[in-house]
């Protein structure tokens, strides 16, 4: 652990671990992967306390991890890199590898957040496993195959936490009894008293389901929104092809060849009640979009509204290839679709009365539509909030209420952040922090311990610069103003991250015991 160096005070208040996770290490031996999602998990912390700064960070051990290093080789298969571990050398027995996994055997090199369940953390990715870290010492703990629990193939690394801490999260269920369906699960965040080896997982709870539109071609999703009565699942048109899946080993393609964005297809709206575990019988959709996350959603006058980053085309996976993150990646990148903020508004009810083609949305402040059809089904079209940000995060505090900040990365015309954006979502103006040669990552909100007003804290972001000569650093930015609170200057390399939590030093108390 490395103490930083300080300019301005870092409040007494701030104690606790900003946990951040993402790609670290992109060269194992000879071998090179060819994506920026591919990158072996490196968990990164600041610990704050009494007024100092630590920054740690450790390659998650995972068995990918170690496989590799063992081998000095790539030998696991990721997102954009196809591997072939030894006893699959030659093609037959590559033949043998595809047959015995029709739904292959994916990575455990979880590089994508951090979830916490109860008083355990996990590095997360989207496959069907998870690795259990110690969030002060960083080491890796026990691999957890969601298999075990939940029939699910796939699962978000952008899980959902109620107030009670408990979580909720989404996973795909491939195939399993001749069906696909989303499967919505809970975690409790305890266990029944007096449980010998306490694991949340144990008490994992399925929720409820939605059925896939289609058995072979699931959807892709990366997060979900939740409001205060109902889970927001959009079931885009960028889809997984399970039979070329099934095959990518025999034929020597990456996962990512495995995901298609039909632009002709529609966007699904799905609502579902968190009481009655129903999905709302309505057909609600859009035009064809992408869309990786979702901001935050809720409820007003028998509406949802739910705001989320969308893209025109899937061409975002495309820009993070290595090939393109080079020198020239701004010249490179410039094509790509941008991201832009998107807000859709969703009425809940209306009257049998209401005519074919009227607007159905009753909020004043937006000029989002939901247009009623022939058939009954609502068209939506949604209001561009704003352009250019990603990584959005807001106080969580606010999740599934109506909030109006929004705290995110800046992006222009390239894959690296240059900004840290806070935008108001009722009046759209906006506030930027930037500095020359700095590439903010994520923006972590944390609350004032007596906050009042929703922006009533503090946002921290780990900054790499892009000039060797300047040292990466954290930055602590009042929430409200945006003036900057403090920076704890890092003596080493910082890698840009994805996505992570502060955790109070309050909730870490029994890693002690
Ligand atoms: C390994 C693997 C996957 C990995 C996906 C990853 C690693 C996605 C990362 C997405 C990010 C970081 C998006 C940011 O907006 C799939 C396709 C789920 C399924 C096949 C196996
Ligand atoms: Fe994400």
């Amino acid at each position: 652990m490395i103490r930083t160096a300080l300019s301005g005070e870092i409040p007494n208040w701030l104690q606790g671990i900003l946990l951040r996770n993402g790609p670290g290490m992109h060269t194992v031996g000879e071998t090179r992967y060819n994506h920026w999602f591919d990158g072996l998990a490196l968990i990164h912390s600041f610990t704050f306390k009494n007024g100092e700064v630590y920054y740690r960070s450790k390659y998650l051990r995972s068995d990918t991890y170690n496989s590799n290093i063992e081998a000095n080789r790539i030998v696991v298969s990721e997102f954009g890199t196809m591997a072939y571990p030894d006893p699959c050398k030659n093609i037959f027995a590559k033949a043998f590898c595809y047959l015995s996994h029709i739904i292959p055997e994916f990575t455990d090199n979880c590089l994508i957040n951090i979830m916490k369940t109860g008083d355990e953390f996990y590095a997360t990715s989207e496959t069907n496993f998870i690795r259990k870290i110690n969030p002060q010492t960083l080491e890796t703990l026990e691999k957890v195959d969601y298999t075990k629990y939940v029939a699910v193939n796939l699962a978000t690394a952008h899980p959902h936490y109620d107030s009670a801490g408990n979580v909720l999260n989404v996973g795909t269920s491939i195939a399993g009894k001749g069906k696909t369906k989303y499967v919505v699960f809970k975690i409790p965040s305890s266990v029944p008293e007096g449980e010998k080896k306490k694991s949340c997982l144990k008490h994992l709870e399925v929720m409820c389901s939605v059925p896939s539109r289609s058995l072979l071609h699931p959807s892709y999703y990366h997060s979900f929104g939740v409001t205060e009565n109902y889970i927001v699942f959009i079931e885009q048109p960028f889809k997984l092809d399970i039979p070329k899946l099934a095959t990518a080993y025999f034929r020597g393609v990456n996962w990512a060849s495995c995901l298609s964005f039909h632009k002709d297809n529609k966007t699904w709206f799905h609502f579902i009640d968190k009481k009655t575990k129903k999905d709302i019988s309505t057909t609600f959709y859009t035009d064809a979009m992408v869309l990786f996350h979702h901001v935050n959603a809720y409820e007003e006058d028998g509406q949802i509204i739910f705001d989320v980053i969308c893209y025109a085309d899937s061409s975002l996976y495309e820009m993070f290839y290595l090939k393109y993150l080079n020198a020239e990646f701004e010249e490179n990148t410039k094509h790509f679709s941008l991201p832009a903020c998107k807000r859709f508004v969703v009425p809940l009810q209306w009257g049998k009365d209401a005519e074919i083609g009227s607007n159905l949305v009753r909020l004043p402040s937006t000029t989002a539509t939901a247009l009623k059809e022939n058939d009954g089904s609502i068209y939506c079209q949604p209001e561009t909030i704003y352009e250019g940000i990603e990584l959005p995060r807001i106080n969580y505090d606010y999740n599934g209420k109506k909030y109006r900040y929004i705290f995110a990365a800046g992006v222009q015309w390239s894959p690296v952040p240059t900004q840290i954006v806070k935008v108001d979502v009722l009046t759209k103006k906006s506030l930027t922090w930037r500095e020359e040669h700095c590439w903010p990552a994520e923006p972590t909100f944390v609350p004032y311990p007596h906050a009042k007003e929703e922006d009533d804290g503090i946002i921290l972001s780990s900054i790499v610069t892009s000039d060797p000569r300047k040292a990466p650093f954290l930055l602590i930015l009042d929430a409200k103003t945006f003036t900057e609170v403090a920076r704890a200057t890092v003596d080493v390399e910082l890698h840009l991250d994805l996505h992570g939590m502060f955790v109070p030093e309050k909730d870490l108390k029994s890693q002690e015991d």
